[in-house]
């Protein structure tokens, strides 16, 4: 398999406070891949190396072999973001930001399909001042994905979602994952790390704590609770914060 994400051995402080210790992982063609934590764990921080947002301290980051900083041009065209808790300009209509992000990229998505998947369709003229916490986060899939790009690194996919909408999101996931576009996701939800995941990195101050396939990981939490079955949950909460150290 082609690792399309490299990231190895990634440290990255704020000041005195060292937020990524030592992280490494690789992310195959098409996989979907996720990062969980609790908060303040280091996944923004990661994440935003891996975007080339940050730079890190020491370690190495490839995405199709470029290096984030360096090549950030070329990393643009095929790297989709969705930044936790971005804003747009309060006047800017839902239908205008896809179009202006459309602008940026040689090769992009429909916005009318990407609109119509998203639930986007009846706010296209509304702006983005008067949106509502799920519509914004719906509006900053779509400009994730606006690009096609090959691989999506989305942070809080689902953060401010009702039910159904989680779901609807969760789908177009699966569909563009199946169109062979490799996804990065950080979560704090375990249910939705269990449905779309196929590996995930437990990340607890910084460090990486577990890293394997959801099952795998409940498997090993129901032998070490000596129970007949686990939830990922049971298996985050022993790998992470005051009971990590008992693994
Ligand atoms: N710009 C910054 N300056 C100083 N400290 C920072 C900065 N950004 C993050 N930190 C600190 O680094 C640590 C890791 O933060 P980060 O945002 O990467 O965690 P996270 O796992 O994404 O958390 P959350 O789930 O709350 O979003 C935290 O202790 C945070 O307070």
């Amino acid at each position: 398999m082609t690792a399309v994400i490299e990231v190895q051995e990634l440290h990255k402080r704020y000041g005195d406070k060292v937020a990524v210790d030592d992280v490494s992982f690789r992310v195959e063609e098409g996989e979907i891949f996720g990062i969980l934590g609790s908060n303040g764990a280091g996944k923004t921080t990661t994440v935003e190396c891996v975007e080339g947002l940050r730079r890190a301290d020491r370690g190495t980051i490839r995405v199709f072999g470029l290096d984030p900083v360096r090549d950030r041009a070329e990393l643009t065209q095929r790297l989709g973001v969705q930044l936790q808790g971005a804003h747009l300009p309060e006047k800017l209509r839902v239908g205008e930001a896809l179009e202006l992000y459309r602008s940026f990229y040689r090769r992009p998505a429909d916005p009318a399909t990407l609109m119509a998947a998203l639930g986007l369709d009846g706010i296209r003229q509304t702006r983005f001042g008067k949106l509502s916490g799920g519509q914004q986060q719906r509006l900053s899939i779509a400009l994730a994905l606006i690009g096609n790009p090959r691989v999506a690194v989305l942070d809080e996919l689902t953060t401010g979602l009702d039910p159904r909408a989680r779901r609807e999101t969760w789908r177009l996931i699966e569909d563009v994952r199946a169109g062979g576009v490799t996804i990065l996701l950080v979560t704090h939800f375990m249910d939705e790390a269990e449905r779309l995941c196929d590996r995930v990195a437990v990340i607890d101050a910084g460090r990486v704590v577990a890293l394997d396939t959801p099952a795998a990981l409940t498997k090993r939490a129901a032998a070490d609770l000596g129970a007949p079955r686990a939830t990922l949950e049971d298996a985050f909460v022993a790998l992470t914060g005051e009971n990590a150290d008992v693994h």
